[in-house]
């Protein structure tokens, strides 16, 4: 074929036959070749109608080649065509279904009561409906902290226990939306003050609870019950909570420890590789799918008040009178009662206790004769297991890391000592102990008196504990972290109860959601990726031969 200007009719013609003495387009099999010649012609005009004619020419006759060489080529343009916009379709449904904004009503609630030795705490949590056995998503919403003591301290005008309660559930009336308050399940757990209660006399213990029970009823909440935990599912829960928080049970990673430390009890609660010899010590779950055996045990009368009785009884018993105690600090001097020491039964069965009925506490401020002093209320001397941490308690050597929590943060927090060594922390203490009392009171003019006169004792209460009854040496001692809150929700053992209660933590792994982020993430990126394939190919069908030849002829 050849296509051939002529001057003297100043018009392209395509045809075949001798080039005239201007220009020659000569088709040599796919390639379109052009001479110019010298001619009559001007090659400026000529090559400026020639690119017009040719683009026409070409289009034609690549279309013609490729009806004849390819008959599926316009099927083949319109199937990928559909293919894009269906991927299109997909891509903006997907996101759609994905990033869809929950709704409010989606969510549930629940409550949890931690009725505690020193004092009531209300927890909310809150979950997305069609989420809740998916590990890490229960969260805190809300913390509120009644007024005044533990409930068990409303041993003599029991109908008060109850009533302490008020102010907290109107909270937790205006912060549940009201269609779920008829479904949102309350329960109360009560811990050592409680226990210690009911050793004294079950009968008002149950009145107590009879009292908060009453109460919580008049709500207009899924009453739960309202009970007396054991130490071993107080221990127990505190674990499954931080492992929780923390998402180790759905990664399958290790786990960490948990260590709780309340007014009248603390708890400690680890996965261990060695054999738990003693089985009230043993613990065994199953959760998503994978076998946890749990070491824990809690001691009674070794939350931070008794063990202060425990102390204080301990030092009446041996010293003379006024009592110089060198966990407070000097200058420091209160008139005491020996009955608000020895009426703990955590401390009955002091004899010599009953031969005064006051005393003075004097301060004599001595980190070192503190720590001799708190030792004393640990027993180390007898164990009929393999191995023991202190008052006969089997333990085997801890292991991995732990999540402590409640008090041993409150102290350690005010005490700064979070992030420094045990001996650092021995130095710090010594130093912090030493220091006369009026000037402590002038350094923290916002603290109350009472607690801010036995951060001391408690600083080395923790440290003994922790070092001599549970064997955290110096080396370990980074291991243990020392924690309020996980993601917003409070370390303790209020979460776990309520997820095994709900159920909310299955044995076995739930079946995977139909999209998790990562796989959306993957989706997407992979139908983009086909996309831009089928485009490129689209493209190159439908330009190729023209892109090809005029490169040619340019
Ligand atoms: N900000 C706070 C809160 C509490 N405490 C003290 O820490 C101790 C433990 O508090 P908590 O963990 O609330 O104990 P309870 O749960 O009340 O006691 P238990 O678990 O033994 O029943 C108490 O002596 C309390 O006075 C503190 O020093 N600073
Ligand atoms: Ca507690």
């Amino acid at each position: 074929m050849q296509i051939i200007y002529s001057d003297q009719f100043s018009q392209w013609y395509v045809g075949t036959g001798e080039c005239l003495d201007s220009i020659v387009a000569k088709r040599q099999q796919s390639v379109l070749s052009v001479n110019f010649a010298t001619s009559s012609c001007s090659v400026r005009s000529v090559q400026a109608r020639f690119v017009e004619l040719w683009l026409y020419v070409i289009q034609r006759d690549i279309t013609a080649e490729m009806k004849e060489k390819n008959p599926w080529h316009r099927p083949l343009i319109i199937f990928i065509a559909i293919l894009i916009a269906l991927g299109i379709i997909a891509l903006v449904a997907t996101a759609v279904v994905q990033n869809k904004p929950l709704q409010p009503q989606k969510y549930k609630y629940g409550i949890v009561l931690d009725a505690g030795s020193s004092h009531t705490a209300v927890y909310i949590y809150r979950w997305q409906a069609e989420k809740e056995n998916n590990t890490g998503m229960v969260q805190q919403i809300h913390e509120c902290d009644v007024k005044g003591k533990g409930i068990s301290s409303y041993s003599s005008s029991v109908e008060r226990a109850g009533l302490s309660l008020r102010e907290c559930m109107e909270e937790a009336k205006e912060e549940i939306p009201i269609w779920r308050h008829r479904e949102t399940p309350v329960y109360l757990g009560a811990t050592a003050g409680m226990r210690l209660l009911r050793k004294e006399n079950a009968s008002v213990s149950d009145q107590v609870l009879s009292s908060v029970e009453g109460f919580l009823q008049t709500y207009p909440f899924l009453y739960q019950g309202a009970r007396i935990i054991s130490g071993q599912e107080e221990g127990a829960y505190g674990w499954i909570t931080v492992n929780y928080l923390s998402d180790n049970f759905h990664k399958a990673r290790a786990t960490m420890g948990a260590l709780d430390l309340g007014g009248a009890s603390t708890q400690i609660t680890f996965v261990s590789q060695q054999q738990v010899e003693s089985p009230e010590n043993s613990i065994y779950f199953r959760l998503y799918g994978k076998d946890y055996h749990v070491y824990t045990h809690s001691f009674l009368c070794y939350g931070k008040d008794q063990a202060l009785k425990l102390a204080m009884a301990q030092q009446l018993q041996t010293s003379d009178l006024p009592l110089r105690d060198p966990c407070f600090h000097p200058g420091y001097s209160q008139e005491r009662t020996v009955e608000s020491v020895s009426s703990s039964p955590c401390v009955s069965g002091s004899p010599a206790l009953s031969s005064h009925a006051n005393f003075t506490h004097v301060g004599a401020g001595n980190g070192t004769l503190c720590h001799s002093a708190v030792r004393r209320i640990f027993n180390f001397s007898h164990c009929e297991w393999g191995r023991c941490s202190f008052n006969g308690v089997f333990q085997p050597p801890v292991e991995g890391q732990f999540g402590a929590f409640s008090a041993f943060y409150f102290v350690m927090n005010f005490l700064n000592l979070t992030s420094d060594t045990l001996e650092e922390s021995k130095e710090k203490l010594g130093q912090y102990c030493s220091t006369p009392w009026a000037e402590i009171k002038q350094s923290y003019p916002h603290i109350k008196e009472k607690y801010l006169a036995e951060y001391c004792f408690s600083g080395v209460y923790i440290l003994t504990l922790l070092e001599d009854g549970y064997s955290f040496t110096s080396d370990k001692w980074k291991d243990i972290h020392f924690i309020k809150k996980i993601g917003g929700s409070a370390a303790g053992w209020t979460l776990g109860y309520m997820l095994n209660l709900t159920n909310m933590i299955p044995a076995e792994a739930p079946d995977a959601p139909p999209l998790p982020h990562a796989g959306y993430v993957t989706i997407m990126v992979l139908f983009s990726l086909l996309l831009v394939v089928l485009l490129l190919l689209c493209l190159k069908l439908f330009c190729w031969p023209a892109c090809t030849r005029s490169k040619h002829i340019i």
